[in-house]
């Protein structure tokens, strides 16, 4: 079968959620979505099917057993099958709904028909297979904290955006009223995405600058230092960002950290403290953590 990809199920406690986003976004899946059936969470993700071999998946499986047993809840029920690209683009699609996010903003699905009234701010996307659909809590918690920076007013606020997956952050902050993001992702995927999902939003090419890359190319192309900077990774990517923030950043720029799981707060605020940030405020949401963050 051309282009196919693995479509996983996992049907399991709504405690084991996170563990599940957690262990599915490690693995690689793509266009992550998550339903609640009768106090049970199916949560499906497509993954390309070069990427995994059957033993793979028959891995992922005992470690999401082996998650549920520590946490002394009921074991997941983890199905896979092939299925091919168009069907992969409509089968998650089925599953994505507006989701409305912080005080202000209502995620709208691209294919969806505008609603007539809404006293929302509309973020419209089609992530296609980069991440960012608003439905995981670091992203939720990300446009919180812009809605907390950015009051909703025109501001000449510039914000870089350093993996800005399907560009949700960096049309919301755009959306709250920055005047320009710098928004940069290493997956081409992605900032193949930003750009669509820009022109989704019509939002004109000069105001989100889109780069193939991480904060170097940032760095590279800001004409001046940053007011803030969002970025939702991995820990272990953040910490080896951190020494470079100071290059794009003044003496009053703030920062949102997110993809950070509890127990990974403390290398973080050790990282931060050392390059002369302080921690201003720490939000949790399930397992996960969202630093905000501005220069000491
Ligand atoms: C968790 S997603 C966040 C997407 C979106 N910003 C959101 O908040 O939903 C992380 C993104 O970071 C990108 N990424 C991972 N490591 C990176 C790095 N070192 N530099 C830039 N982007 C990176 C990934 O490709 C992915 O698109």
């Amino acid at each position: 079968m051309a282009n196919s990809w693995w479509e996983i199920k996992v049907l399991c406690d709504p405690t084991l959620e996170d563990a599940v986003f957690w262990r599915l976004e490690s693995f690689g899946c793509r266009g992550t979505a998550c339903q609640i059936k009768n106090n049970s969470c199916l949560i499906s993700a497509y993954l390309p099917e070069e990427k995994a071999h059957l033993l793979d998946l028959a891995a992922l499986s005992l470690l999401l057993r082996q998650d549920a047993l520590c946490l002394e809840i009921p074991i997941p029920a983890v199905t896979w099958d092939l299925i091919d690209e168009q069907d992969w683009s409509t089968a998650w699609k089925q599953h994505w709904e507006p989701t409305p996010i912080g005080d202000r903003f209502l995620i709208y699905p691209a294919w969806l028909t505008l609603p007539e009234h809404c006293d929302r701010i509309l973020l419209r996307l089609d992530p296609g297979v980069a991440f960012g659909t608003g439905t995981h809590a670091t992203t939720q918690l990300c446009l919180e904290s812009l809605e907390m920076r950015l009051g909703g007013e025109p501001t000449q606020a510039v914000i870089a955006d350093i993996g800005c997956g399907s560009g949700i952050l960096s049309i919301g902050a755009i959306l709250l009223g920055a005047s320009k993001v710098y928004a940069a992702d290493n997956d081409p995927l992605a900032t193949r995405s930003t750009k669509e999902n820009c022109e989704l939003n019509q939002i004109p090419p000069e105001k989100i600058i889109i780069q193939d890359g991480s904060i170097e190319q940032i760095i590279s192309v800001a004409e001046q230092p940053v007011d803030g900077i969002v970025c939702n990774i991995l820990a272990e990517v953040i910490i080896d960002l951190i020494p470079q923030f100071n290059a794009i950043s003044k003496k009053n720029t703030w920062a949102v950290l997110s993809g950070i799981l509890m127990d990974q707060a403390k290398p973080i605020a050790d990282t931060l403290e050392q390059n002369g940030w302080v921690v201003a405020t720490l939000w949790r949401r399930q397992e996960w953590c969202c630093f905000n963050i501005r220069r000491s």
